[in-house]
């Protein structure tokens, strides 16, 4: 069979007269793929890596051999381990720290902020606080324009030229332009939405369906199953988003719908790879051990299991997942008992559930 690689018929852009620059703040598999678009687009782009060592050899071998050892990254990309050299002085910063050390890393750069714009791309929710990522920037860095960046972007395949669209959510226009400058080309495909919120919950809260979705394949459940699974989650995931004051039409989008199905069904995506280490019958330590890598997803099952008690939204296979998970609840019987949930709508937007 031959590959669908439409790589092999772009012709490489010209640089800028006027390159954007960009900081890209976080060594992991995204922040890496994203950093070597921005480069490849001519942007003179810098990546942040706390480790010196590793930051080091990123510059001189142009790979990142602990997440992504099988791909030549761009021979422009630049890397260093110090903020200073890397935050100021850039029309762009993407922050890739993962959400339990993301308000520590903004506090950090605050006093090297001038007029940066900082774009978020990491999809989780902080513990304790559950504030969004969106939330702490502007908590720690105010006036600053912002932005989040989110949809089916599973890191490999982009790394591997694999075509992929995104989205960039912010309520200003140059921001979103800025963006789509940086990171556009053939073969990722920037739209825009100005519903910051609603993307990024899109984002945070399909990681925990991506632990279910695991969990069914390693049970070997049908594509019946499969389907109703993610088509439920979507609606589960909608009425909590809109509670929040999202718009339910952005989860028919890239960041929603989208990143659902993309994550739901590879087995690259980390959570899905959680989900499917349970469903061997490993235990959360054992899988999260075996993982290595960042899998939002548990602390977003935590947090969205309380907050939906708080709210009283009602959220049955996350509040089913947590029961699996963190007490140790039998799969098979929560499924059961998840099957013989009584009528309700189809689309409660359509139909309400009041008049099932
Ligand atoms: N990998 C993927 O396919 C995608 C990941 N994301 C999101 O991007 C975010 C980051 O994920 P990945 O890059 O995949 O994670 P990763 O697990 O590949 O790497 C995390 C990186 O963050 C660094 N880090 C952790 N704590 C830090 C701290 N206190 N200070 C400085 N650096 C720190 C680690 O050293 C590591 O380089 C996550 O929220 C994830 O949901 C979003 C889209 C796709
Ligand atoms: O968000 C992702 C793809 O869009 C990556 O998902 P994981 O964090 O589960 O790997």
């Amino acid at each position: 069979m031959n590959d669908f690689n439409i790589s092999a018929l772009i012709t490489p852009r010209e640089k800028p007269a006027t390159p954007l620059r960009v900081a890209v703040l976080g060594g992991g598999s995204f922040g890496t793929a994203m950093a070597n678009l921005a480069a490849r687009n001519g942007c003179e782009t810098c990546m942040w890596i706390r480790d010196e060592k590793a930051a080091q050899d990123m510059q001189q071998s142009k790979r990142n051999k602990r997440y992504l050892p099988d791909f030549q990254l761009e021979e422009t990309l630049q890397f260093s381990s110090k903020l200073e050299d890397v935050v100021p002085n850039r029309d762009i910063i993407l922050v890739a720290i993962p959400s339990h050390s993301y308000r520590d890393v903004l506090k950090q750069i605050a006093p090297m902020i001038s007029g940066q714009a900082i774009v978020s791309l990491t999809k989780g929710i902080e513990a304790e606080t559950f504030c969004l990522m969106s939330d702490i920037i502007q908590q720690e860095l105010p006036e600053v324009p912002f932005g989040v960046l989110s949809g089916p972007n599973l890191a490999k395949e982009i790394v591997a030229n694999m075509p992929a669209g995104t989205v960039i959510a912010s309520t200003s226009e140059a921001l979103r332009n800025a963006v789509q400058t940086a990171l556009h080309s053939a073969l990722f495909r920037v739209f825009a939405s100005s519903d910051v919120h609603g993307v990024e919950l899109g984002g945070a809260l399909k990681n925990i369906y991506a632990i279910a979705m695991g969990m069914g394949a390693a049970y070997n459940v049908g594509e019946n199953t499969r389907s109703m699974l993610l088509t439920r989650a979507l609606a589960e995931m909608s009425r909590f988003a809109v509670t929040l004051g999202a718009n339910p039409l952005t989860f028919l989008g890239l960041s929603g719908v989208g990143d659902l199905f993309a994550t739901c069904s590879s087995p690259l995506s980390r959570n899905y790879q959680i989900g499917y280490a349970l469903g061997q019958g490993k235990n959360l330590e054992e899988a999260i051990a075996a993982l290595g890598q960042t899998a939002e997803g548990i602390n977003t099952i935590r947090q969205v299991s309380a907050q939906s008690r708080l709210l009283n939204v009602y959220m049955p296979i996350t509040n089913a997942l947590y029961e699996v998970i963190f007490e140790g609840k039998p799969p098979l019987g929560i499924a059961l008992s998840l099957m013989q949930n009584g009528h309700r709508s189809d689309v409660e937007f359509v139909l309400p559930h009041e008049q099932v």
